[in-house]
């Protein structure tokens, strides 16, 4: 397997704030690769700084072979929140169109209209998220998770290579997670995905291996997660809770087990690599 993702001493700070710190990454073509931790972990300045939305102040990215700015294009991404407003007037096919932005496919023809290839594209990306009927809808009106689908629909638009994802199922419920989910083991089958969640158990049974971030620190490497990685990472956050998951078609990872997130943490069912390292991090 090739790396389509390679960080090397990675250093980043918000002015005096340090928030990442010596991260050592390598994500391997068609993987499928959680990241969680604790709220202010990092983690979503870590996907900024993969997409190049910001520069780091020590150490080296490569995507796909390039500095993080000349791969962009082949990136899909799904932000942690819409860069919109909700009531903003704009119809699912004028989101997902932006999509088509600065990927190298089509876009725009000479009287700078979008033409009729970007818009084929956008009713084949709605039908991949099972959202085609969403098309004509204002995005005011949508449901949190068909929300979600139209995001997806926008990141799939242009066609990526590496489909990165900022906490996806973050406002919506649990069927509709599951659902998300699915859709992604699919898109998996033929592209890289990098998601955030705070649910390790959750995402364990979809994802091929977890990273963990809290701030300066990611977990070492080890073949479960338990209790006492979690602890380390979550530290006096956690808290046990248990609920089950029901989603409503049955797919192969519906179950019910424990949680752990930013509200609670409990025993995970599903155990998963954990090929995350800090450089003097326990190895
Ligand atoms: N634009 C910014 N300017 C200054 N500080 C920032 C900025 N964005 C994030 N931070 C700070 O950087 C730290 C890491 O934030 P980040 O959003 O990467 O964490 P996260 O792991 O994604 O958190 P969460 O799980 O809550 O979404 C936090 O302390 C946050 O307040």
């Amino acid at each position: 397997m090739t790396a389509v993702i390679d960080i090397q001493g990675l250093r980043f700070a918000y002015a005096e704030a340090t928030v990442l710190e010596d991260v050592n990454l390598s994500i391997q073509d068609g993987e499928f690769l959680g990241l969680v931790g604790p709220n202010a972990g990092g983690k979503s300045t870590l996907l900024k700084l993969i997409l190049g939305l910001l520069e780091p102040q020590a150490g080296r990215i490569r995507v796909l072979g390039h500095s993080p700015r000349r791969a962009r294009r082949r990136l899909g991404y799904v932000p942690q929140y819409p860069a919109f407003p909700r009531d903003f007037p704009i119809r699912v096919e004028d989101v997902v169109l932006m999509g088509r932005l600065g990927t190298g496919h089509g876009l725009l023809g000479r009287v700078g209209r979008y033409r009729s290839a970007d818009r084929q594209a956008v009713r084949q990306a709605l039908r991949e998220v099972e959202a085609a009927e969403l098309i004509g809808r204002q995005i005011g009106t949508l449901s949190g998770g068909q929300m979600q689908r139209v995001l997806l629909a926008r990141a799939l638009v242009g066609d990526p290579a590496i489909l990165i994802l900022d906490e996806p199922t973050a406002n919506i419920d649990q069927r509709m997670e599951g659902e998300i989910f699915d859709l992604l083991a699919t898109l998996n089958r033929r592209m890289t995905i990098i998601v955030v969640s705070h649910d390790i158990a959750f995402i364990s049974g979809y994802v091929s291996r977890v990273a963990c971030l809290n701030r300066t620190l990611l977990c070492h490497a080890t073949d479960d997660i338990d209790g006492q990685m979690i602890n380390e990472l979550y530290g006096e956050e956690v808290r046990q809770i248990s609920h089950e998951h029901s989603h409503a078609h049955g797919h192969e990872h519906s179950h019910g087990h424990s949680h752990a997130d930013v509200h609670g943490q409990a025993q995970p069912r599903s155990p998963a690599p954990v090929a995350v390292s800090r450089g003097h991090a326990h190895a």
